[in-house]
């Protein structure tokens, strides 16, 4: 799971500075403008006070005593007001445009990579991490490092203020000051505690915000099942338990804040306190004047604000660390898939082979440990084959043997544990990125269309005319249906294409794989929602118009296994034979087997079919 590293207490503060530095390194110019607006800020707060001052001096006062304001008296004091006002509000929209900025750009630029690495990442790495937590990582915790940029600016800015104080403090009587500044390490001190307490409780309400998303993912996903099933009460309250945990884990956070909060507050008025008792204690002793006293009291209370903002910039730092480590681990992952820089060859259907390839899932044995207490289920053994450029071969074998497994293989979308994968003669892995999917399609076994238009669907960006797409729709039998749709090829075929049935939907999935002309097509069982008769038209015609393509198809159907050359069948991860259909009939039990029984179905099912009709 990402991000269940626990975050050491102690290192909160140094890990938490070193998220800052990596925001501001990457946003060092909108960072600046934050802190000088908020510097402005700092300053003015502390010139207010002197310029009311000197307005006062200058031109209230003399025109009390003459009895009447001239003009000029009136535009000083309309005239440094405004000013003052002026700076302070361009301080205050600055620091929080540029603050606002820097955090935004920082978010998008966090939200970018977790999804450019995820698309990164092998299928293997994905089988490993559900969707819900891939999106809370994308979202939630790169939100959750970067909030800390909202108070950040302003606590830097006013630091100004904080040395403005202590400077006039330790002018106006040293020894006086150095009984306020105790407070200080009081306050690093109370914050320390804080954020050893803050650690283990935001690492869990950020594991649950995750974990909520991902309940909430499956439920919406699963709609359908949950729905047809009757099963709403059920995820309802598997939403409640996870939403639950979650509220109570934020109570907690919250909690633990309002414990630590009032004493955090408190502890600059303590120092107040302490420098006005000693105060007194001297005036008393007559070393010191009641105006000194009041002075430095007053002096104390400018630096309890910077010393509040730093405090806010504190209270955000566990959350920000715990979001980082979560996008860091995502990050960090490791398996990126290496690409070499060769090129496939461009010169028509392309030739296929493993040898000794073997490749083994991963399986989680218990999701509370952390990565690597792994067990490997073995899916595919030691397979050889190979296919001739431009041959149709089938891959038959029970459910479970690896089929799918074979094909992500082939198109390198997991690399062998052991073995290599060729095409053409060359090592997947030597290949450059891309370089895979452009001479090779996969139709996979699950359809997914895009909330698109049928066009959009099948060229997926990339630039074809209407001809090619209904040259590729006319193959894969669509042609016929997405005429009759209302808009024809700009017809919206909704979310995961939910306006379409399974079996359109399946089409336009293989019209989207032939447009791109590839010289190896893999079908996964890409046609099992489209009727036999159709599934032969659409194999028939690929075979016609892909003269210039290797086809290799995982089948299900006698008829789709009668139009391959060769057949491969599969039992548990191995090539156990391989031959002609006819050959593998006569030899091959397994294959019979497998074979009668797909035969027996297809008569089931075509004599319901007939008896329907005969009702009719
Ligand atoms: N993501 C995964 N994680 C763990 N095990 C997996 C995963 N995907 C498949 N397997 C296992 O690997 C084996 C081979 O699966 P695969 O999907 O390749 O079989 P298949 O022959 O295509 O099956 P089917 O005919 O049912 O589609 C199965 O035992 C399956 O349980």
């Amino acid at each position: 799971m990402t991000g269940d590293r626990p975050a050491a207490a102690g290192s909160t503060l140094r890990q938490g500075l070193a998220v800052i530095r990596r925001g501001i390194a990457a946003q060092p110019r909108w960072f600046a403008v934050a802190v000088l607006g908020a510097t402005v800020y700092g300053v003015m707060t502390g010139l207010t006070a002197w310029a009311i001052g000197w307005v006062v001096q200058e031109a209230v006062t003399p025109a009390i005593e003459a009895g009447h304001a001239t003009s000029g008296q009136l535009w000083l004091v309309g005239g440094v007001l405004s000013a003052v006002v002026l700076v302070n509000v361009v301080g205050v929209v600055g620091r929080r445009l540029a603050g606002g900025i820097a955090m935004y750009n920082l978010g998008a630029h966090y939200r970018r990579e977790v999804t450019r690495q995820y698309l990164r990442l092998p299928l293997s790495w994905h089988h490993r991490h559900p969707s819900g937590q891939l999106l809370s990582n994308a979202n939630a915790d790169v939100e959750a490092t970067w909030n800390i940029f909202a108070p950040l600016p302003m606590a830097i800015g006013v630091l100004v203020m904080l040395a403005f104080g202590i400077v006039q403090m330790l002018v106006v009587d040293p020894f006086l000051a150095v009984v306020g500044l105790t407070v200080f390490p009081l306050l690093f001190a109370a914050n320390v505690a804080f954020q050893r307490a803050m650690s283990p409780r935001m690492t869990q309400a950020q594991q649950l915000r995750a974990d909520v998303s991902q309940v909430a993912h499956e439920s919406f996903e699963a709609a359908l099942i949950v729905k047809s099933l009757g099963r709403e009460d059920h995820e309802t309250e598997r939403f409640r338990a996870v939403t639950d945990e979650l509220r109570d884990a934020n109570i907690e956070v919250g909690r633990t804040r309002g414990r630590f909060d009032p004493a955090i507050e408190a502890i600059p008025t303590l120092g107040t306190l302490a420098v006005l008792l000693v105060g007194t204690h001297r005036v008393g002793s007559g070393s010191l004047s009641a105006a000194e006293v009041a002075q430095i009291a007053y002096l104390f209370s400018i630096t309890a604000f910077p010393v509040r903002a730093l405090g806010w910039v504190l209270a955000k730092l566990p959350r920000s660390v715990v979001g980082w480590d979560r996008v860091s681990a995502v990050l960090e992952a490791r398996g990126a898939m290496d690409h070499g820089d060769r090129d496939l060859p461009r010169s028509g259907a392309s030739t296929v082979a493993t040898e000794s390839v073997s490749y083994a899932y991963e399986i989680e044995t218990d999701p509370g440990e952390p990565e690597g207490s792994a067990t490997l289920h073995p899916a595919v053994v030691d397979v050889t084959l190979e296919v001739p450029a431009g041959a149709t071969v089938a891959v038959v074998g029970p459910t479970g043997s690896g089929k799918s497994t074979l094909t992500n293989l082939l198109m390198r979308l997991v690399d062998p544990d052991t073995g290599v994968v060729l095409v053409d003669g060359i090592d997947l892995r030597e290949v450059r990125r891309g370089g895979v999917s452009e001479v090779a399609a996969l139709v996979p076994q699950q359809t997914f269309l895009f909330d698109d238009t049928v066009r959009g669907n099948v060229t997926l960006g990339s630039a074809h005319d209407d001809a090619a797409l209904w040259r590729a729709l006319e193959v894969a039998h669509a042609a016929d249906f997405v005429r009759r749709l209302g808009a024809g090829l700009d017809t919206r075929v909704g979310e995961r294409g939910a306006s379409l049935s399974g079996g359109q939907r399946q089409r336009v999935a293989l019209a989207r794989a032939i447009i791109r002309d590839p010289q190896l097509l893999i079908l996964d069982d890409a046609t099992s929602a489209v009727d036999p008769s159709v599934e032969q038209g659409i194999l028939d015609r690929l075979r016609r118009a892909s003269a210039g393509t290797t086809v290799v198809v995982v089948a299900y159907r006698m008829a789709t296994v009668l139009l391959a050359d060769e057949v491969f069948y599969v039992e548990g991860g191995r090539v156990v034979d391989r031959g002609t259909h006819a050959a593998l009939l006569g030899r091959c039990p397994g294959y019979e087997q497998l074979m009668t029984a797909y035969a027996r179905e297809a008569a089931e099912r075509a004599a319901i079919t007939a008896t329907e009709e005969a009702a009719r």
